[in-house]
């Protein structure tokens, strides 16, 4: 469960009377997620959730996110709006944390999505790409490229995770720097459109949420993450050819990627892969041992880069 910071309730009812949303009925931590605090919050005008922003979302960049969500709902994409108190405001403060009340979105999140679910997945991807190109917001990618090295140094010792994982990031890195390319299509990316950011009833895509990593980056780099994350077994060894052509062709369906970007997806690919496996490798070093947390194992994502490191890895990333 990701809490990592309780809810005083004299505080919670102190926050809602700034709001039109009525009075506090319960609020109860949720236990999907690793990054920030979420609570499912009712009160006598609905259901909302109630987000604590932790460790790797600065405050600064809040006002970007909320730009962001409010253009892509303008623009029809399925995304929950923060809700604003009586005097305008989104971004508050509670337990010492910012914290945002944010729409409830009716859906669920999936595990094991079928390839009609990757393939609906893939298109809302390409329709939020489009809808964001005239979005004038930028955010730099801390969790880009750039960064992976720092990422991995803040890590820690990264044998204790997995052994002989050091040797295996440092000369990923080493070989991703070489070759990362420059100038591809970019604008805001989501970044990290993993199932369990993507709610569903059957094969409809009924919310796109947890946008804090949202940054300026490669579209294809997108497309790339949303591939490590909706084709592959839970044990990352094995790539669903029938999900990942869906995937890919949903995606299509609204964007049409360029030669170079196709050429290019093998290697962001193995950057997605890196990028997760170091996060979730500094996670599994640095979670607070009283935080009511899941760790997200980074061994998976391992196997993924492996994966995507073969010679057929092209294979993988084509539309069917
Ligand atoms: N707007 C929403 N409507 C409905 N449910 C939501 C909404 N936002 C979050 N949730 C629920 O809360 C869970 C955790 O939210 P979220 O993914 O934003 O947390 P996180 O800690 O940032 O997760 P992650 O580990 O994916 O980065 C989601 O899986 C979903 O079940
Ligand atoms: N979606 C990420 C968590 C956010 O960094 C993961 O599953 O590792």
């Amino acid at each position: 469960m990701a809490v990592y910071t309780a809810v005083d309730p004299d505080d919670l009812a102190a926050l809602v009377a700034h709001y039109d949303i009525g009075t506090v009925l319960s609020c109860k931590g949720i236990a999907e997620g690793v990054e920030n605090s979420n609570f499912l919050l009712e009160t006598t005008g609905g259901r909302f959730i109630l987000t604590l922003y932790e460790k790797r979302v600065q405050e600064g960049d809040l006002p970007f996110f909320v730009d962001l969500l409010g253009h892509l709902a303008r623009q029809g994409c399925p995304v929950p709006a923060m809700i604003r108190d009586r005097g305008g405001r989104a971004i508050q403060q509670i337990s010492g944390r910012p914290a945002c009340i944010i729409q409830f979105l009716a859906g669920i999140s999936l595990t094991h999505p079928t390839p009609a679910q990757c393939a609906a997945a893939g298109a809302a991807l390409g329709a939020m790409h489009k809808a964001v190109e005239d979005f004038s917001g930028a955010r730099e990618n801390s969790m880009g490229c750039a960064h992976w090295r720092s990422v991995a140094t803040a890590a820690g010792d990264l044998d204790t995770v997995l052994p002989g994982l050091q040797a295996i990031v440092d000369a990923e890195l080493a070989f991703l720097d070489d070759r990362w390319p420059t100038d591809l299509p970019r604008h805001v990316i989501h970044a990290d459109l993993f199932p369990d950011n993507v709610l569903m009833l059957g094969d409809r895509v009924t919310g796109l949420i947890d946008f804090y990593f949202a940054a300026t980056d490669f579209r294809a780099y997108d497309l790339a993450v949303t591939h490590a994350s909706w084709t592959f077994s839970d044990d990352g060894r094995t790539c669903d050819g029938a999900r990942a052509s869906a995937l890919m062709r949903g995606y299509a369906s609204e964007i049409d990627l360029s030669a170079d970007e196709v050429a290019a997806l093998p290697l962001l690919a193995r950057g997605a892969a890196l990028r997760f496996l170091l996060t979730r490798a500094h996670d599994w070093i640095h979670t607070p041992a009283d935080a009511l947390v899941t760790r997200k194992d980074p061994a998976p994502f391992l196997e993924r880069l492996r994966r995507y490191q073969a010679a057929d890895a092209a294979d993988l990333l084509r539309a069917g």
